[in-house]
């Protein structure tokens, strides 16, 4: 499927159309939306996240809530539900849809996905859209377990290079196999070297895209202005990572799957894998205090946070062209006035569709006029 050709000047990829079907607590809603600046306001819960978790939704994976696909269709509803959106960007006009028919239609926990009408994989999502986020349940990203930390780092990789996504798919798909065989105590050494083959192959490119990303974003990094969002170091923790770069790929592949060949008892008597990028952890320091983002305060760790989103984005752009659509949930209750009117103007600066929430629009009362402000109530929206 090719899109319509793009308009001189189309700007970001962004979404100009949404509409929900049975979904959390909305029964049908059709929002027409603005290029740039979004504002969702109202009371708590108003339905405000769930609008920017049915966005997230036209990405692969879960969603910002990583909530299960039963847990999203709308109570008292059919049992499935259904997101479309008209888009604009670079490469034309293009349409996303996406939902669940159902139980038992297409499986259990499974979902459709549909771009301009054909059926696709969700992976192929990443090819017309990118979409970044910053929720309140982020702010324990650096003081959380890793695996956190490890997806959020990948969620940036697949803005830039989609085919991460497909990668890590295949290694996890391959993992979950050794995992299989270690615990059925499976001695098959030839359907380990098989499977170990493979993880090393898919895990090498993984760690690789991982470093590569890292050095990028720590330069950008470097370039956010002394001020509201402070710099961080980034860093990559993990025993593959750090030989990209010092090391022939093929010499860390075949490093990696002697070393799965030879951690097979370990892993055997601890029942999973113990080796390979699914244990790496993103280090992140806050640059001007000299100190571990996880000491930081709140307030610190937020804008650290903002300052990494802010100069990936920024990446983006400068190495496609195109700027990821942003969802800042609650962001504005969590920044002083000064860093809020930082954050307007970069956004406004970086020309991507942000969405933005509070339960108070008047903290965003300094764009008004250049900002799209629609009042959400309970499964309604209008503007306000
Ligand atoms: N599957 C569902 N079906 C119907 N309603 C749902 C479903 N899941 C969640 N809800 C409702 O959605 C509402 C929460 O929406 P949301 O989290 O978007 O609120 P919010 O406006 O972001 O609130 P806050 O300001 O408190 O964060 C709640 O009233 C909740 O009961």
């Amino acid at each position: 499927m090719t899109p319509t050709p793009a308009a001189d000047g189309a700007g970001p990829v962004h979404i100009r159309k949404l509409k929900l079907t049975d979904f959390r607590n909305y029964a049908a809603l059709a929002l027409d939306l603005a290029p740039g600046l979004v504002v969702f306001s109202g009371d708590n819960g108003a339905g405000k996240t769930n609008l920017l978790e049915a966005i997230s939704l036209l990405t692969p994976g879960r969603g910002l809530r990583r909530a299960p696909y039963g847990e999203v269709a709308r109570e008292g509803g059919p049992g499935g539900f259904a997101l479309h959106a008209a888009l604009d960007g670079p490469q034309g006009s293009f349409e996303i849809g996406t939902g669940t028919a159902g139980a038992g239609i297409i499986g259990e926990g499974g979902r459709r996905v549909r771009i301009n009408a054909a059926q696709a994989a969700a992976e192929d999502l990443l090819d017309w859209l990118r979409v970044l986020w910053i929720t309140p349940a982020m702010d324990a990203l650096f003081t959380g377990p890793a695996g956190d930390r490890r997806r959020f780092l990948d969620r940036l990789v697949m803005a830039i290079d989609p085919g991460h996504g497909r990668r890590a798919q295949d290694y996890e798909k391959t993992m979950r196999g050794r995992n299989r065989l270690l615990a059925e105590g499976s001695r098959d050494g030839a359907f380990f070297d098989a499977i170990e083959t493979q993880m090393a192959e898919s895990g090498t490119a993984i760690a690789a895209a991982r470093a590569e990303m890292v050095g990028l974003l720590a330069a950008m990094v470097g370039r956010l202005p002394d001020g509201p969002f402070p710099q961080a170091e980034l860093a990559l923790n993990g025993p593959l990572e750090t030989m990209v770069g010092h090391a022939p790929a093929v010499e860390i592949e075949e490093r990696f799957r002697v070393a799965l060949a030879g951690g097979r008892e370990r892993d055997r008597a601890a029942g999973r894998t113990l080796d390979g990028p699914h244990r790496s952890d993103l280090v992140v320091r806050h640059r001007p205090k000299s100190m571990p983002a996880a000491q930081c305060s709140t307030g610190e760790q937020k804008a650290l946070l903002v300052g990494i989103v802010l100069s990936h984005a920024r990446l983006a752009g400068e190495m496609s062209g195109d700027v990821p659509i942003l969802l800042l949930d609650e962001i504005a209750a969590h920044l002083d006035a000064g860093r809020r009117a930082a954050l307007f103007s970069i956004l406004e600066d970086l020309g991507c569709q942000s969405f933005m929430t509070g339960t108070d629009a008047a903290l965003f009362s300094s764009i008004a006029g250049r900002a799209q402000f629609l009042t959400v109530d309970h499964g309604s929206v209008w503007r306000s």
